[in-house]
């Protein structure tokens, strides 16, 4: 009697990801679409570029959506499972990469200087935010542990790493954001993003992995026999086991971070970019822990990594991009951000048929 008393009080604490995000508005969406509609061009021509402009205006509650500000947030964490020899690099690649960030010289620092969006860079084992160029790496720095053997996080460094990701997308809302991009960096990642799709969605392992930085397929099969090995250990093959606890279990502190951000986003009412498999997989777990936050992703693009494409079914989205990338770090979201502001300008700048006095279709 007492326990289930107790019970039933846990159940009424509801955490600040849990808090419902607004929805879009429907008199923006039904504004904008007919606003398409009387636009110099057959309806529906513009095809997916309407659809986004209607999309935002329904999430901006606008009638003139924007991508202008874009700011690029990107985590990163370490993994411990890279101790199974599951990635083609060498977990310091991840720190390396820190310094690179900052350089500018990695593939998402060129996208942002091309695109004029800034790039935040949060580093999930050291809890640091900074923006680029600044990178710190002079605070000690902790990684999950290796989730072969126990829980890769604790309950706190969970409810950390989700703060960490709200965190950082208030300080990039500080600066101005019509939407949010968002990518992550950690040697390892693959492997713990496919290990929480395997739970979340009950499919095999060797369904979701895929060769990461380039595994070749000894190494796949070898990283799917890990991640199986791990779900059992952690008991993530029953039914229903909360996001949270799969999370906690086999996660990493940037996909935990990345869905805090995307949660918070939402509920500040910032659509997000989703990037690849990784960024998916967190939304994944974002939407699990809190539904309500769906309607604000967009899905940028498909990439090559194994296991993408169920994560995107499950989640019923279609990817704008399909360019056979597999690098992460936000760069297939950062790619389909010009397909967005494309979409806002034709939405906003076109004339309509009553403006340029060009006849409308015979009835
Ligand atoms: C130089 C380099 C730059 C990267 N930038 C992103 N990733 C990508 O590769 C990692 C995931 O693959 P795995 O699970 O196989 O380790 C992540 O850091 C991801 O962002 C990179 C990987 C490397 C080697
Ligand atoms: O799709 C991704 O995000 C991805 C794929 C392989 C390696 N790193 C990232």
């Amino acid at each position: 009697m007492l326990r289930r008393r107790s019970l039933r009080l846990e159940a009424v604490r509801v955490e600040w990801f849990e808090t419902d995000c607004p929805q879009p508005s429907e008199a923006h969406r039904a504004a904008a679409e007919a606003r398409q509609n009387v636009l110099t061009k057959p309806p529906g021509s513009l095809g997916v570029l309407e659809a986004l402009a209607i999309k935002l205006a329904a999430l901006q509650a606008t009638d003139r959506p924007r991508a202008a500000r874009a700011p690029i947030v990107l985590f990163a964490g370490d993994h411990g499972v890279t101790a199974q020899g599951v990635s083609a690099y060498p977990a310091d690649v991840t720190v390396q990469m820190l310094h690179n960030f900052a350089a500018g010289g990695a593939a998402i620092a060129v996208l942002a200087r091309e695109l004029g969006v800034k790039l935040h860079v949060v580093d999930a084992g050291t809890l640091s935010e900074h923006d680029v160029p600044g990178v710190t790496t002079d605070k000690p720095r902790r990684g999950t542990r290796d989730f072969s053997h126990e829980a890769a996080m604790t309950t706190d460094e969970l409810s950390f790493a989700l703060k960490a990701g709200r965190r950082a997308v208030e300080r990039a809302r500080a600066g101005g954001a019509d939407i949010v991009i968002l990518g992550e960096m950690g040697i390892g990642n693959t492997t713990s993003a496919a290990a929480i799709a395997a739970s979340l969605l009950g499919v095999r392992a060797g369904d979701v992995v895929g060769a990461g930085t380039g595994l070749d397929a000894a190494g796949v099969n070898r990283k799917a026999e890990v991640i199986e090995a791990a779900l059992a250990t952690h008991g993530l093959r029953a039914a229903d086991v909360p996001a949270a606890q799969v999370l906690k279990c086999v996660g990493g502190l940037e996909i935990a971070a990345l869905a805090g951000a995307m949660i918070a986003a939402a509920q500040g009412r910032i659509p997000v970019l989703v990037d690849g498999f990784i960024v998916s997989v967190a939304a994944l777990g974002a939407v699990r822990l809190n539904p309500s936050c769906a309607p604000w992703l967009i899905y940028s693009h498909r990439s090559l990594e194994r296991g993408h494409r169920v994560v995107l079914d499950a989640l019923a989205a279609e990817p704008l991009l399909d360019l056979k990338l597999r690098l992460g770090e936000g760069s297939g979201a950062a790619a389909a951000l010009p397909l967005l502001r494309l979409a806002c300008a034709l939405h906003s700048e076109m004339a309509t048929f009553a403006d340029a006095h060009i006849s409308g279709p015979e009835s």
